[in-house]
């Protein structure tokens, strides 16, 4: 007989889940039950629900389709928030499964354990930060309920709230109709993109600026197509890095204004029909610009809407519009507008010497091992470690370069590689990995064995770099390397260039357990990026932006 739970396993699975990571509690114990008894979603419990909440969100990013997360009420539900807040801000289908009080314990007069300051805090709670909640409390309803709120997952990339009472889980439960795509209005479509091709064709030097929605929606590819006919090369955000990896199309480099290359930046606060497709326009992704961007006369498609100069195309998902602009352009190459720019300068050939190691040798040693042994994909955390990963590539990357919560890295590499079965390289500073790095414990239980590279310089470096007067960034000297082997991994102190070479050839080398590369770098030795970076927030005189 199909229950609340296999119904709403399959309608998970039906919309790409491939697993459910989670920490139960006895309002949660009967669903847990359920999960494991059904079998159809492997259920990857860890130690702490950020790192459940950041493991979903890495496997939603890295693999597509809907990142599942199981927690109990309050509690464990709370603890989940930054990370589906997280998720909201960078357009992540993250969907939580919350366990909640059976109906005879909420009527029962009592104030109950977990409850804040009523049975409905947790509900009010996720309403600020999903696109759509259901309490799965009535057979009836609970097919057309899951299907509202998990289409909605999809079509907004967002995360959704799903509350189970503990009295519910095993009910029986009707199918859950399939996936509903959201429909848009072809002629409207088909007027934005008139309009938007006459703008290109006006323009002298238009340019495809790229962000996470490509991703999100899955129109790499489409767009990629895209960026061929309008023969036009393609620049990502710092958020949108990592796109179109391998797409066959000219990746001129990511977008970092007075932090990142010159002559790029110049080209796209130049540029007269910047044609921004997904996009956040957020600070991280614009705000260290030397010549502010004028947003009137780009093309901004994102979030259902497409904005040109003064004129609004309202519904319109990218897809529409991609495919309204592909049907209108001839799949033969155009020629190009104007010579697309220099192809981005990654530091290559690490020097094998007895220098003590920089954050920029990181990036030469990881293009180094890519550029021989091909691509891996990367997750890092916030910190220095992130700009560091502006300077890798062209590898596909997931970080919150948006929200910018720290903690992220480690446990999203392993949900990546839980759901994608790629090893991953993850990049964290040692003020993060104190947060969720604890979470390589379970990777030897779980089957997974990460690359992870720590940028231990024993302090919130990020922060002191805004503010060096304040005494409070020390974190001390962690010794990470000699802490991995008691969570089943294998540790390696790395202090000079030659030790990193040699200690990331022997990580690579190992399968099976997780490796831990714990590069001592010297306090304020910040990547050239970073170093950019503050320098163009100093220069602008920005508010600190982390
Ligand atoms: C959950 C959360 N709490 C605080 C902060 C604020 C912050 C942004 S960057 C930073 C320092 C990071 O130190 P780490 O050692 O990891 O990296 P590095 O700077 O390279 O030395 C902090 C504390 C954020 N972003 N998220
Ligand atoms: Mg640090």
């Amino acid at each position: 007989m199909d229950t609340i739970t296999s119904q709403l396993l399959q309608a998970l699975k039906a919309r790409g889940a491939t697993e459910i990571f989670g920490i139960p509690g006895d309002f949660a114990l009967p669903l847990f039950r359920e999960i494991e008894r059904d079998g159809r979603l492997p259920l990857r419990t860890l130690s702490h629900e950020p790192g459940v909440g950041f493991a979903a969100d890495g496997a939603a990013r890295a693999r597509g389709g809907l990142g599942v997360a199981a927690v109990t009420y309050g509690a464990g539900a709370f603890n989940l928030v930054n990370t589906v807040a997280g998720a909201f801000a960078e357009r992540v289908p993250l969907v939580v499964l919350s366990g909640a009080p059976a109906a005879h314990e909420a009527g029962s007069g009592l104030l109950l354990h977990h409850q804040v300051k009523s049975l409905d805090s947790q509900w009010r709670l996720f309403e600020e930060v999903t696109a759509a909640r259901a309490r799965l409390d009535d057979p009836e309803r609970a097919p057309a309920e899951i299907a509202r709120v998990l289409d909605v997952a999809l079509q907004q990339s967002r995360p959704v709230y799903l509350e189970i009472p503990r009295d519910c889980p095993a009910l029986p439960c009707g199918p859950v109709p399939a996936f509903q795509p959201k429909a848009w209005d072809a002629e409207r479509a088909a007027a934005c993109a008139d309009e938007l091709l006459a703008r290109l064709r006006a323009a002298k030097d238009p340019l495809l600026v790229v962000g996470v929605e490509v991703r999100r929606f899955g129109l790499e590819a489409r767009v990629a197509e895209l960026a061929r006919r309008l023969a036009l090369p393609v620049v990502t955000t710092f958020m949108g890095r990592g796109l179109l990896v391998g797409q066959g199309v000219p990746l001129a480099g990511t977008y970092l204004g007075l932090a990142g290359d010159p002559d790029l930046s110049a080209r796209v606060e130049g540029s007269d029909a910047l044609l921004l497709l997904g996009a956040i326009v957020s600070d991280t992704n614009f705000a260290v610009s030397a010549k502010r961007i004028d947003f009137r006369h780009a093309i901004h498609a994102y979030d259902d809407a497409v904005h040109m100069g003064h004129a609004v195309y309202p519904g319109l998902p990218l897809a529409a519009l991609v495919e309204a602009l592909l049907a209108r352009l001839d799949p033969q190459a155009q020629k190009p507008v104007a010579p697309p720019p220099a192809p981005p300068r990654y530091p290559r050939d690490l020097a094998w010497d007895e220098q003590p190691v920089q954050p920029q040798d990181v990036a030469a040693a990881l293009n180094d091992l890519m550029a021989e042994q091909g691509p891996m994909p990367l997750a890092s955390d916030v910190g220095d470690c992130l700009f560091t990963a502006m300077e890798v590539g062209p590898a596909s990357l997931i970080a919150p370069g948006y929200y910018a919560t720290m903690g992220y890295g480690v446990p999203a590499g392993l949900g990546l590689q839980a759901a994608t079965g790629e090893r991953p390289i993850i990049l964290v500073g040692d003020g993060a990995f104190q947060m969720t790095g604890w979470e390589l414990g379970n990777a030897r239980r779980l089957g997974l064995d990460p690359i992870v590279i720590v940028f231990n310089n024993g302090g919130w470096e990020m922060l002191r770099t805004f503010m060096p007067e304040g005494g409070f960034h020390d974190l001390g000297q962690w010794d990470f390397a000699h802490m991995a082997a008691g969570m089943g991994g294998e540790g390696q102190v790395v202090r000079t260039r030659s030790e990193l070479a040699a200690a990331l050839a022997h990580a690579v080398a190992r399968r099976g357990s997780f490796q831990l590369l714990d590069v001592r770098l010297a306090p304020g030795q910040l990547s050239p990026t970073l170093a950019r970076f503050v320098k163009a927030v100093k220069r602008l005189s920005m508010p600190v932006a982390a």
